[in-house]
């Protein structure tokens, strides 16, 4: 694992590292806030982490530089783990189109079986393996952590949180992809990634995964009612139904004119922090 960059930023240090995903069968980059506790070397002290995963088109810097997440996260003594969004480099295909939502920027956080994806598009297993291990090893954290994200990454933050409560002990999102076997994104890139095999697209479904669940979750979801992909691609209501059908606890805060943009998740970004720091 290699340090990029650095910079001190309330107390904590900003910094990127690459390094090499076996799952992704690339280099990665990935992003990482501090805080300031992090100089306290007692073993009993060591700080917990938020894992963020971002949304389409964004890399590891997004949510870095817009969401203002680190003056809390410093007060609560968090560190942040911000990832890319899909695996990146010479040998790795895109769309043949460049379109925003398939390819390089849009991995999904799922395991792809199809060609010419598997080779390289397998987020999900770079979260839960090699990430978290890699982080594990170098970074001196402790194991527990909670898991959000935005979009795209909200719907990553649900599955992964809901198929290992062992690795995340809370979750949270922001508009997040809730019910992707039934978004116009989901649909297309579950089709590119999986195939037409249906039963496999469940296993990256929220609402799927929330009905199945036999541990409790803390989960909060925060949604801007002014979002432009509300109704057609987000549908927070069927994991609202499926939460309500199976007796599982999610909290939805529908916040009235938010957008989908990061000046809606830096509005609310605190309380979440807030949130995991309950279960951290
Ligand atoms: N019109 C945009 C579409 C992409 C977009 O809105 N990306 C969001 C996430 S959407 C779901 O995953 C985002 O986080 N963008 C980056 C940002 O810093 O705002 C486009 O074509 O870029």
């Amino acid at each position: 694992m290699k340090k990029i960059s650095s910079n001190k930023v309330f107390g904590g240090e900003h910094a990127q590292y690459t390094h090499w995903s076996e799952a992704n069968n690339c280099e990665m980059t990935f992003a990482v806030f501090l805080p300031p506790q992090m100089d306290d070397l007692s073993e009993l002290k060591k700080v917990p982490s938020l894992y963020w995963l971002s949304g389409l088109t964004c890399t590891d810097q997004n949510f870095m530089q817009k969401a203002g997440a680190f003056k809390r996260a410093a007060e609560l003594g968090i560190a942040i783990i911000a990832p890319d969004t899909s695996p990146r480099g010479e040998n790795v295909p895109d769309d043949e189109n460049q379109a925003y939502d398939l390819g390089l920027g849009a991995g999904f956080y799922l395991n792809a079986s199809e060609a010419p994806w598997r080779e390289h598009y397998n987020m999900y297993d770079y979260i839960v393996k090699d990430l978290i291990s890699d982080v594990d090893e170098h970074l001196n954290l402790s194991t527990s952590r909670a898991i959000s994200g935005h979009s795209m990454g909200g719907h990553g933050a649900l599955t992964i949180g809901l198929k290992h409560p062992e690795l995340f002990g809370s979750i949270s999102a922001f508009s997040p992809i809730c019910n992707p076997t039934n978004s116009p994104w989901g649909k297309k890139a579950f089709s590119a990634y999986l195939g037409e095999q249906q039963d496999t697209w469940l296993q990256y479904d929220a609402c799927h995964l929330l009905e199945h669940a036999t541990e409790p979750q803390a989960i909060l979801i925060e949604q801007g009612s002014a979002d432009d992909f509300l109704d057609e691609q987000l549908r927070p209501e069927s994991l609202m139904q499926v939460a309500q059908k199976s007796g599982h606890s999610v909290q939805l805060h529908l916040r009235e004119g938010y957008d989908h943009s990061y000046f809606f998740i830096s509005s609310f970004i605190e309380q979440h922090l807030e949130f995991h720091a309950k279960y951290l």
